[in-house]
């Protein structure tokens, strides 16, 4: 059976950092761009990052960040994901594993995408609304991503329990990506929003 799997992004809470693994995540999503209600400084990263078990990836977001911001988090990253205008030779500079945030604008060619960013280790696909980096909790019109992408694709944007079963069935992506979708307020996560989130997703795989 095909497994989709999961990221839970936006985590700022050592207890809710133990729910989401508990409830199976594969990876974990720090917001290390302090524009973000999500953000969590150097000294937050190091707590939760070190709770993270082997086997759970824990995955650092920035935005446009200088690369000593980038290499002061790497000790406690597996994987790094930009959602700015980084360029290529920018994100593959770390010697780290990483993966491209692309927001839906409306003129965007994911084909001219997947060839810049070949080195990248995946394409995370996000609603675009101007000025807004990440997070929206919008969803986009999962029918502009075409079947036959080579690059992985991590879905993301305003999933939920209520519609990761359609956006799975529609996209058929590698792995999915929320925040917003199991949060009880932003930044703090619900502990039974997670694991209907985990259902779902397991639903939608068995289909
Ligand atoms: O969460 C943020 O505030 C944020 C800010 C800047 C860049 C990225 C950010 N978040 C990235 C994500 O959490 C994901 O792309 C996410 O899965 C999509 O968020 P949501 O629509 O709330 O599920």
């Amino acid at each position: 059976m095909r497994r989709t799997r999961v990221k839970f992004c936006g985590l700022t809470d050592a207890d809710d950092l133990a729910s989401a693994i508990a409830e199976g995540a594969d990876a974990i999503g720090f917001v290390l761009w302090p524009g973000s209600k999500r953000a969590i400084d150097l000294a937050a990263l190091q707590l939760l990052a070190s709770r993270v078990p082997a086997f759970v990836t824990r995955v650092g977001l920035f935005v446009d960040p200088s690369a000593e911001e980038v290499e002061a988090c790497l000790p406690w990253l597996d994987l790094l994901q930009f959602h700015g205008d980084e360029s290529p030779a920018f994100c593959a500079r770390f010697g780290r594993a990483w993966i491209k945030a692309l927001r839906m604008r409306d003129d965007i060619d994911l084909y001219t995408a997947q060839r810049d960013y070949a080195a990248s280790s995946a394409l995370l696909l996000d609603a675009w609304r101007p000025g807004v980096p990440g997070g929206t909790g919008e969803t986009f019109d999962w029918s502009r991503i075409p079947a036959d992408l080579e690059k992985p694709v991590i879905l993301a944007g305003g999933l939920c329990a209520e519609n990761v079963g359609q956006a799975i069935a529609a996209v058929a992506p590698f792995a999915v990506d929320v925040s917003g979708g199991i949060e009880a307020s932003a930044g703090r996560k619900d502990s039974a929003r997670m694991r209907a989130f985990m259902s779902a997703v397991a639903s939608a795989d068995r289909r």
